[in-house]
């Protein structure tokens, strides 16, 4: 089982170290009434935000509903359990709800702003206790900020995590020189999460830990995805392989796209056609993850893909340099670009009626070359803005243009037609060459609307 989940913090007490919060979050809990402000708990990963937040609610004999800002479902769920609707009766004592919503800095990966708007709005007249997570205050929107009470979690100090690290050896029956526990503490970097994970690539299959058991690789030192993959492609099917996988920072869902971007390595087509098979069923885990928020889940997804693919590749493997997918390439895996992404999957899902775990880089590289041909129409025809614009072009000072341009052209095209409105007569007189054709919901341009949505699907 996953020791991060296996010592998972079940009280407040039992949380390491960022006192001040705890104790905040412990007093806003006590007298928590209707006027209060909801929390937001931010700083580093791996410091004990969401885990603090199921020790309170589990102190207080709270039930959690755990919510993801950048969900489209988020609002109607948030208005069901916290908002106006929600019946009195289920805001005494032991039937309270304790809302988690998890990635506060993604809200407004929300389709639109007034969608946003709308979650600040119920969040701030909430009947029922809010605890919103984030790792960035300074991207929260100012509305947001306004309406919660910030609470903020520290990185670890190492001396803090070496106790919690050393009960973890005791209860899994494994002796540990203090020197290990420490060089796992100081490579952590202040998270608890990187500790107790590398605790475990260490010690799992060992009843003692030494010093030089202990892989105290630092942040920049930890295996690459590079690495990972090419392990996966060689054929290896051993604990190091998991143990990258635990290592490497890229969530699970990514790792299935450098998998699957690199299958053409295979050397026939059934080895292919099972590492295709594999990456299916991970993609089912990973899915399920995310809908029930068992994370726990990830890291069987995430043996079922990286096991089954190099199983695939077989006893030899494939010794191929290892690329990253096409598209991800481009788009860069920085957080901001991968928010943009996130968001844009979500407009393109809506738009389409194409669920989003569908579409997969094949469909994003369709979408990228017509795009690339006429980005002004699919800024007009998906509302697309200059950062959503720049995955696909790679420019962003023309991205910036010609999403400024566009606007501008609908703003006179929107006074041309106020003006119209006004002045019906004038109007009529015909058009000039180039003008642009007027707005119309006529029978002929519904049954053939014009190019961007419709001619693309
Ligand atoms: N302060 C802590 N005390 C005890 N265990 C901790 C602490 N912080 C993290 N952990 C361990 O790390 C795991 C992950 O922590 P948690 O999910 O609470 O972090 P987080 O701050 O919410 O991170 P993220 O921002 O990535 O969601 C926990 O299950 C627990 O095992």
């Amino acid at each position: 089982m996953d020791w991060t989940e296996k010592y998972r913090p079940q009280h407040l007490q039992d949380v390491v170290g960022n006192s001040g919060a705890v104790r905040q979050m412990y007093e806003w809990a006590q007298d928590w009434s209707r006027q209060k402000k909801p929390l937001i708990l931010y700083g580093k990963p791996g410091t004990g935000k969401t885990s603090s937040a199921h020790a309170l609610a589990n102190d207080m004999n709270w039930e959690v509903v755990e919510l993801n800002a950048s969900d489209q479902r988020t609002k109607a769920a948030l208005e069901r359990v916290a908002g106006s609707g929600s019946t009195t009766a289920s805001l005494s004592g032991a039937s309270r709800k304790l809302i988690l919503l998890d990635e506060a800095d993604n809200l407004h990966g929300q389709a639109d702003r007034g969608g946003a708007k709308a979650i600040v709005e119920i969040i701030a007249e909430s009947r029922q206790p809010i605890i919103l997570i984030a790792n960035d205050y300074y991207s929260l929107t100012k509305e947001l900020k306004t309406a919660t009470e910030p609470v903020q979690f520290r990185a670890l100090q190492a001396r803090s995590i070496v106790p919690r690290l050393r009960q973890i050896c005791a209860a899994e029956g494994v002796a540990c020189d203090p020197a290990a526990l420490e060089g796992i503490a100081d490579a952590a970097g202040g998270d608890m999460r990187a500790a107790v994970n590398m605790l475990y690539a260490a010690a799992i299959g060992r009843d003692r830990l030494v010093a030089g058991d202990v892989q105290t690789s630092s942040k920049d030192e930890r295996s690459t995805i590079f690495e990972l993959v090419g392990g996966v492609f060689k054929g290896r099917r051993d604990a190091e392989l998991l143990r990258m996988a635990v290592e490497v920072e890229d969530t699970p869902d990514a790792v299935e796209q450098w998998l699957e971007g690199n299958l053409d390595q295979m050397p026939d087509l059934a080895s292919k056609a099972q590492g295709y098979a594999c990456l299916s069923r991970a993609d089912e885990y990973i899915g399920r993850t995310y809908r029930r928020q068992y994370y726990t889940l990830w890291r069987y997804a995430s043996a079922v893909m990286l096991l089954g693919v190099a199983d695939a590749a077989g006893g030899a493997g494939i010794h191929g340099r290892i690329m990253p997918p096409s598209r991800w390439q481009k788009m860069g895996a920085s957080k901001k670009q991968k928010m943009v992404r996130a968001g844009l999957t979500r407009k393109l899902s809506e738009m389409t009626h194409i669920p989003e775990d569908a579409l997969r880089e094949d469909f994003f590289t369709a979408i990228g070359i017509l795009v690339e041909q006429d980005p002004a129409g699919y800024v007009r025809e998906f509302g697309l803005d200059a950062d959503e614009l720049n995955l696909f072009i790679h420019d962003k000072t023309r991205a910036a243009k010609v999403v400024k341009d566009v606007a501008k052209e609908e703003k006179a095209k929107e006074k041309k037609t106020s003006g119209k409105e006004k002045a019906p007569t004038k109007e009529k007189k015909g058009r000039k060459a180039g003008d642009e054709e007027p707005p119309a919901d006529t029978k002929e341009t519904r049954e053939n609307p014009p190019p961007g949505q419709a001619t693309l699907f």
